[in-house]
């Protein structure tokens, strides 16, 4: 039984060591799928710490697990260094050398053309970033990925409203901006909407650019970003600029200037200082505006086009305000060599006014009507432009809602898969719980049911044996008997049966006692059993009565058989049981005869035992002597 308990205990030892290998398997993996979330959300955003979880990531996934392994390849293309040119251009031969891994799966290969995209487009290469963006863009529906869905239409966006293609940038912005939102990114969410209220500011929309502004201000400030919250500002002073609310406009960038100032950062405050001088001329603050322009004249570079441009045309405006048309003659000139480098319309058209002014102060009636026309010209392009981006931006508005349809949709598909996979995972585990049960189960079950049939091969055992000698009892020996008469009858052979029974016992009871008659009984059961052959048989039928089966036995050798256990018993000491102790037998012998039936053998051969008594006992008395005569065995 004891074996049975272990055997119980360590099915359950197994079970519970199976059911902790699989969970703390399944922590590890968790533990590392929440880093790889964590890296790709931008939750962990010092380059040592990436640095860092990227080492730990790799000591910890095995090199078959495939999935993984490409998850890490592709964080491992992001997390290259582009502080400059040079290596954005390496960084693209990295992500080239990753994308030619065939184990690559269509969501690995999305992602790593996400990344070389991304620094071509550092590396000076729009068209080819442009090109990647657009296919990681088709494998990512392909693959129904939200995250990278966004990922790819955020960053073409970018490219495209960079590149003035204002309605295909606007979708790919919005498009992101719902993922990102719904997907909860909010690092990835802030960064697209930064890029989106910069494309409605470019785009002639200023309004919906400081509403998008606003909003990602009171983010940045509430998380503690002020170099983005101030970069924020700086946008916010433009858009109001372009909507000609220069006083607003003022006092953002007043702020924005002494937010670098006291950051210690001069150049930015000096881009700063450009962009006011418009603002504080227009609103009749040149003495100002002339002072600020001294500032930023130190540091802005004619490498600084952008500013430049803007810095010469402020201050030529200053100079022609000053009656000095020669000086903001020659400054204009400066400014427009470098807005035409950087091809700015918007600064080339307001330069042509002050230009056009100019000229009429010079006297040059001709040259200042030129630069009007050109102005108009200008004017007239940007007019057309605004134009087409207003029918854009009714399209794109009205689009709107079938892009976020779209995007629930595929955020439900998302939803689903990771549902059926979390399912599939679960039902794993199940299945190896029950398989595991099933086992223990069929081995408790089988030894229950080797116990079982032991127990009842036991119980029989007892049911047919005699407790005290060992020997079949009567219910035993009557069913072999009964089977011996019937295989003799088939076979035509002998059989005889040999019935004794200890002589005067229950007087060796009543002088020695009840023990010492129990141990007499089991001396004359074991001499009984020594003396038979292995096809005999032996039984106790009675108290002191014992019955022997003796196939392919005639009379007369049963008769012998019987005078030699009669002798045995007569000569066997008893005196270790107790002194003076002795036992004879009587015994009558019988043999299958004409009425071929068990209890009839058993009955003359009762009655040959009864005459064995009747004579005086310790004696053989055999079956009447026409059973001699009648026994076909004995002639064999
Ligand atoms: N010790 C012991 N005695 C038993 C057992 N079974 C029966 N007896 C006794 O055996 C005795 C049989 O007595 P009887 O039937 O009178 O026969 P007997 O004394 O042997 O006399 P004969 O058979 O005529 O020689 C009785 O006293 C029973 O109590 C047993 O298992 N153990």
């Amino acid at each position: 039984m004891s074996l049975f308990r272990q055997f119980i205990a360590s099915g359950v030892l197994v079970i519970t060591a199976l059911l902790s290998v699989a969970d703390a398997l399944a922590m590890n993996l968790d533990e590392i799928d929440q880093l790889f979330d964590k890296i790709e959300r931008a939750d962990i955003s010092e380059p040592q710490a990436i640095n860092d979880s990227i080492a730990s990531l790799e000591a910890a996934i095995d090199k078959d697990d495939l999935p993984r392994v490409l998850r890490l390849s592709r964080l491992h293309c992001w997390n290259q260094e582009a502080d400059t040119e040079k290596k954005a251009a390496a960084a693209v031969v990295y992500a080239n050398k990753l994308l030619g891994d065939p184990k690559n799966d269509t969501l690995t290969r999305a992602d790593l053309l996400l990344c070389r995209g991304y620094f071509s487009r550092l590396a000076g290469r729009p068209k080819d970033a442009l090109a990647d963006y657009d296919e990681s863009v088709k494998l990512a529906y392909q693959v129904e990925s939200p995250r990278l869905i966004a990922d790819a239409r955020s960053l073409r966006g970018a490219i495209l409203s960079f590149e003035g293609n204002f309605s295909p940038a606007l979708e790919d912005l919005i498009t992101a901006q719902h993922l990102y939102e719904s997907l909860g990114m909010e690092v990835w969410s802030l960064n697209n909407l930064t890029e989106l209220a910069t494309s409605y500011r470019r785009f002639g929309d200023p309004q919906t650019a400081i509403r998008y502004y606003r909003q990602l201000e009171e983010k940045y400030r509430s998380q503690g970003e002020f170099n983005a919250a101030t970069l924020v500002n700086s946008e916010i002073a433009m858009a109001y600029e372009a909507m000609n609310e220069n006083a607003m406009a003022l006092e953002y960038y007043r702020k924005t200037a002494d937010y670098w100032e006291s950051a210690n950062e001069p150049l930015a405050a000096a881009s700063i200082y450009v962009n006011m001088s418009g603002a504080l001329i227009k609103q009749g603050l040149v003495p100002e505006a002339k002072q600020k322009l001294a500032k930023a004249e130190q540091l802005i570079k004619i490498e600084h086009a952008g500013f430049y441009s803007f810095m010469k045309l402020y201050q030529a405006q200053i100079a022609l305000q000053e009656n000095q048309p020669d000086k903001a003659l020659a400054l204009i000139n400066e400014g427009e060599e470098a807005f035409n480098s950087i091809q700015n319309k918007r600064g080339l058209a307001e330069l042509y006014t002050t230009k056009s002014q100019t000229f009429a102060a010079l006297g040059d009636w001709h040259s200042a009507y030129g630069a009007l026309e050109t102005q108009n010209r200008l004017q007239n392009e940007l007019q057309n432009q605004l134009q087409s981006q207003r029918t854009t931006e009714m399209r794109t508005r009205f689009d709107t809602d079938r892009m976020a349809n779209e995007n629930r949709q595929l955020l439900e598909n998302q939803r689903l898969k990771e549902h059926e996979l979390k399912i599939l995972q679960q039902n794993k585990l199940l299945q190896l719980t029950t398989m595991v049960l099933v086992l223990v189960i069929l081995a408790i079950v089988s030894v229950f049911a080797y116990k079982q049939a032991q127990r009842s091969k036991l119980m029989e055992h007892l049911a047919l044996t005699d407790f005290l000698t060992k020997l079949p009892n009567r219910r035993h020996i009557y069913r072999r008997g009964e089977l011996c008469v019937q295989q003799a009858k088939k076979q035509q052979s002998a059989m005889s049966v040999i019935l004794f029974d200890a002589d005067h016992f229950k007087k060796v009871n009543d002088h020695y006692g009840h023990d010492v008659g129990d141990k007499a009984l089991v001396v004359l059961a074991d001499c009984a059993a020594a003396q038979m052959r292995k096809t005999d048989m032996v039984g106790r039928i009675g108290g002191e009565e014992f019955l022997v089966l003796l196939p392919g036995t005639s009379l007369a050798q049963a008769g012998e058989i019987a005078e030699r256990l009669r002798k045995a018993m007569d000569d066997t000491d008893m005196n270790d049981i107790s002194t003076g102790l002795s036992l004879t037998i009587s015994a009558g012998v019988a043999s299958l005869d004409k009425d071929k039936s068990f209890s009839a053998l058993l009955n003359r051969a009762d009655h040959a035992l009864y005459q064995a008594k009747a004579a005086g006992r310790n004696q053989v008395v055999l079956d009447g002597p026409h059973s001699l005569a009648a026994d076909p065995a004995a002639e064999i």
